[in-house]
Order: structure tokens, then C-alpha cells, then sequence
């Protein structure tokens, strides 16, 4: 019964999200209202099914949320969170853009934005340190995608 109990708690999450650049711009997406941290901009992505790679994963969740390919790079990082409801495990990984203009399927609304538009954005709070490395890391932004 507590090993039932623990296999099934919705108390952590595991989940694979998208930093997705294209000529330099980075995409970003708004959770809807209503959901946990609705409101709040975050990188695409979500949690992650039993017996699914995170890169699978990802590519699920953009075509879900974005309607969008892309091509999964390297891991960026990854972060743990506490939450009051809930203990994320994020993997941000790099990714290109490849096919799709995005489409609000599964997020309130998405956008582009550069190494300066950014910060401009509020994000959940488990983000902030990598929102901060990507501000700094310019050749991530000229490189990629
Ligand atoms: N995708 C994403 N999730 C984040 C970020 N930062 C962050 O704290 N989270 C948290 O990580 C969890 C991700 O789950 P999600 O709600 O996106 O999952 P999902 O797309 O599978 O949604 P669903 O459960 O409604 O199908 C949420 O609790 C969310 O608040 C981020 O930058 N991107
Ligand atoms: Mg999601």
C-alpha cells in the first residue's frame, strides 16, 4: 500500500522542456490560466510518460503545446524545484527549430524573443538561475539554431 501510494504520488514530477532557438531568437510560451503557475512564461515542454525518453518527450510535448519539429541537442542543465504542491526535476535541453510556425495548441500564447527581450518575461521561480546563465552566455545565441 505505500509502495502503491508512492509509485503513484503526483507529488514529483519529472519533465523535459525545450530552450528552442532559431536565427538567434529563443521561443518561449505562457502557460495558461489556471494551471499550476498559470500566467507565468516558461520553455516548452512537460512531464515525461513511463517509459519514455526525455528527448521523446520533448518532441511530444512541442508538437503538443506548438505544433512545432525540432531537433533535440545536447542537455543545457538540469534543476530541481520545491514547489508548496508539487517537487519538479526539470531537464532543459538545447534544441533547433525545424519545421512548424507555432500554433497556441497546448500554451496560452508563444513568442520569440533575444538575449536582451528576455528578462522582460516573468518565469517560475525554478528558472531563474538558468534564465541568468542564458542572459550571459551570448554565444549560445549565435551559435545555436
Ligand atoms: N515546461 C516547463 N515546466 C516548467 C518550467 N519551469 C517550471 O517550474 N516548470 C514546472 O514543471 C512542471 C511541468 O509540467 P507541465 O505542466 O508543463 O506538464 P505538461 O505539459 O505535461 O502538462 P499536463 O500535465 O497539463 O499535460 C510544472 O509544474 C511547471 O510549473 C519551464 O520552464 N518549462
Ligand atoms: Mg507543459
Amino acid at each position: 500500500m505505500v509502495a502503491a501510494h508512492h509509485l503513484s504520488s503526483p507529488g514529483h514530477v519529472e519533465v523535459a522542456a525545450g530552450l528552442v532557438f532559431h536565427q538567434g531568437r529563443l521561443l518561449i510560451t505562457r502557460r495558461p490560466a489556471g494551471t499550476h503557475l498559470g500566467g507565468l512564461w516558461e520553455f516548452p515542454g512537460g512531464k515525461r510518460e513511463p517509459h519514455e525518453t526525455f528527448e521523446a518527450c520533448l518532441q511530444r510535448e512541442l508538437r503538443e503545446e506548438l505544433g512545432i519539429e525540432v531537433e533535440v541537442g545536447p542537455l543545457w542543465c538540469t534543476v530541481q524545484h520545491e514547489y508548496p504542491e508539487v517537487r519538479v526535476q526539470i531537464h532543459f535541453y538545447l534544441c533547433r527549430w525545424r519545421a512548424g510556425e507555432p500554433r497556441a495548441l497546448g500554451c496560452a500564447a508563444w513568442k520569440w524573443v533575444d538575449r536582451r527581450t528576455l528578462r522582460r518575461h516573468r518565469f517560475p521561480a525554478a528558472d531563474a538561475q538558468l534564465l541568468e546563465q542564458l542572459v550571459q552566455t551570448r554565444k549560445v545565441w549565435e551559435s545555436a539554431g
